[in-house]
């Protein structure tokens, strides 16, 4: 029990470190183990030299780690300025017991995610310790066999793991099927092409010449979400879970807390609003691979209406042909990331400027062709994906809003800065979008600070002619991870995004009406910001709503 003094000095420590109380009580409860284990640690290493730089830890042990977990924002902030002015682009702090570097800089970056490393420094220990239990549901023998696997992820097995049969080689097939099916154009291009048709059909839904009311959040949250499961996992799901899309958002909301581990006595909520977004997944899954003929032609289909596209398919095969149980394959499935926070932002980014909207409308009717036999306009995506401004401005949200940090264990020593930091094995690579991606000696421009959205950053005009062309080292910009475990999801995404745009802005007259609060929806006197409390987490969607008048022309 917690007397009055233990609770003010709680109110006064969460003050400083800018978390709630609640969520201090706790962090301090889950961290306590860690937090002593750390004390040990610090006294065994405090006189090590001071290079690379050092974060000071005001509570030696038990700050940074609590920052770090409760508000990752605010302690990005801190490190973004230790390392500023520094002659170092490697931080060193400890996380309870673990020692973590933050790797910035574009060399280091570029090495860390680099096929030279790729054994040395993975992101393995992570997903046996954090995903693969919490996320994926594996009970403690599942996640042994992956820990036994030590074959690698790449194609060629590490020397002396040869005899490992290919199909059981688990990390490399993982990865391998989400780049193969997500990832190669003749297997994304009829995903693309699903996508766009069922969105037009929801969009249709609003009759021709009529004004109506919608919010962009909403509008992305349900009917722009409805069509990402539709196309990944066709209609089936849907019918028999009419909910499932509530489902995901209340499971959105506390997937940070589930990865942390916290046990469920601390905090149910997590768990309970898993098992609620995965048992729907399962039955499904139950449902569709009932009778279902593998030797078929349809198991070999771009899209048939029980799987969906091909890619959920051949991960439910290789899953089940490696035995994995249905409860976790379903939870597998559930976790492929949904692009959602993006399309809001580049929705309302554009829509709130009459003469960017204007800029973009133009811009999609190049990228547009009328059907022959229907007269009805028809979106040319290869064209759509290379328009300048609409690039420009899908850089410049990822750029901004995308925010995460990659964290990668290192397996055997390793030396970065240019030789100068020789990083021990057993520690732990943060690999920080914020500090890159907020660089201010990379992406700023006269009144254009890095900090602020600019749709025009990434253009080049050339006799007139409007380019896109990267404002920034790509090295200093990785909103998809990079190396082996790169975002299988990328190009699938920047289709769907950028066909959620074009349908919109070129098939409604659009009307700003003002922002709103989403949780209460009253009228808000400022424009949206991105949500803090998801730094380093992912996405940070928006914390305002944008409220519109629409009216579908065509
Ligand atoms: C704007 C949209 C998206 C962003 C910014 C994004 C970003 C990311 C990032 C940062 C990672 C982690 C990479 C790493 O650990 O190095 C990741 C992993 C992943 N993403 Fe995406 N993603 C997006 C959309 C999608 C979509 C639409 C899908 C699939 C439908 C998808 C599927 C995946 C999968 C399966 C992984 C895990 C790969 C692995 O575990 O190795 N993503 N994504």
């Amino acid at each position: 029990m917690f007397d009055t003094s233990t609770l003010s000095s709680v109110g006064a420590l969460s003050e400083a470190l800018g978390i709630t109380p609640k969520y201090l009580l706790i962090g301090l409860a889950s961290c306590v183990g860690l937090a002593l284990l750390s004390c040990k640690f610090v006294a065994a290493t405090s006189n090590r030299p001071a290079s690379p730089q050092t974060l000071g830890d005001p509570i030696p042990g038990l700050y940074n780690t609590l920052q770090f977990m409760f508000n990752n924002y605010k302690f990005m902030t801190r490190a973004q300025a230790a390392l500023q002015g520094s002659r170092h682009s490697i931080l060193r702090f400890s996380l309870g017991p673990k020692t973590v570097y933050l790797v910035t800089g574009q060399q280091n970056v570029h090495a860390v995610f680099g096929r030279d490393l790729v054994h040395d420094v993975t992101n393995q220990e992570q997903m046996t310790r954090y995903a693969l239990p919490t996320l994926y549901k594996m009970n403690p023998a599942e996640v042994r066999r992956w820990e036994a696997d030590l074959s690698g992820v790449t194609k060629a097995p590490i020397p002396g793991t040869e005899h490992v049969p290919s199909h059981q080689r688990l990390w490399y097939n993982y990865e391998h099927i989400y780049a193969e099916y997500l990832g190669k154009p003749q297997y994304m291009k009829p995903l693309v092409k699903r996508y766009d048709d069922i969105l037009q059909q929801v969009l249709n839904s609003y009759p021709v010449g009529e004004w109506s009311t919608v919010s962009v959040q909403k509008l992305c949250r349900d009917e722009v979400t409805r069509t990402l499961v539709d196309t990944l996992f066709g209609p089936r799901l849907m019918e028999l879970s009419p909910d499932f899309v509530d489902r995901l958002w209340a499971f959105d909301e506390q997937v940070f807390q589930l990865v942390m581990g916290l046990p469920k006595w601390l905090n149910s909520k997590p768990a309970k609003a898993h098992d609620a977004y995965v048992g729907p997944i399962e039955r499904w899954l139950e449902v569709v691979s009932a009778g279902f003929d593998w030797d078929a032609a349809e198991a070999e289909s771009d899209w048939e209406p029980r799987f969906g596209g091909r890619a959920v398919r051949q991960l439910y095969r290789w899953m089940k042909e490696t035995d994995w149980r249905n409860e976790v394959i379903a939870a597998t499935l559930g976790a492929l990331v949904f692009a959602i926070p993006t399309t809001m932002w580049m929705l309302m980014e554009i829509i709130k400027d009459p003469s960017l909207l204007q800029a973009i409308r133009e811009e999609v009717a190049t990228a547009t062709t009328t059907d022959p036999d229907s007269g009805k306009p028809v979106l040319d995506h290869q064209k759509l994906v290379a328009l300048p401004l609409l690039q420009s401005i899908w850089t410049e949200t990822l750029r901004l809003r995308i925010n995460f940090n990659i964290v990668h264990d290192v397996k055997r020593p390793v030396n970065l800065d240019n030789g100068r930091t020789k990083i021990e094995r057993g520690a732990l690579l943060q690999v920080p979008m914020m500090v890159a991606h907020y660089d201010e000696t990379v992406w700023g421009a006269a009144d254009h600070p890095a900090s602020e959205f600019w749709a025009e950053r990434h253009i080049r005009y050339a006799i007139g002619e409007r380019k896109f062309v990267m404002a920034g080292h790509p090295a200093a910009y990785f909103p998809f991870g990079g190396g082996a475990n790169i975002c299988p999801g990328r190009q699938l995404a920047k289709h769907e995004i950028f066909t959620t745009v074009a349908l919109i802005v070129s098939r409604f007259e659009l009307e700003v009406l003002g922002w709103t609060n989403p949780v209460n929806g009253a009228p808000s006197d400022r424009a949206a910001q991105s949500d803090l409390r998801y730094c380093g987490a992912g996405a940070m969607p928006p914390d305002r709503d944008l409220r519109i008048r629409w009216k579908r022309t065509c």
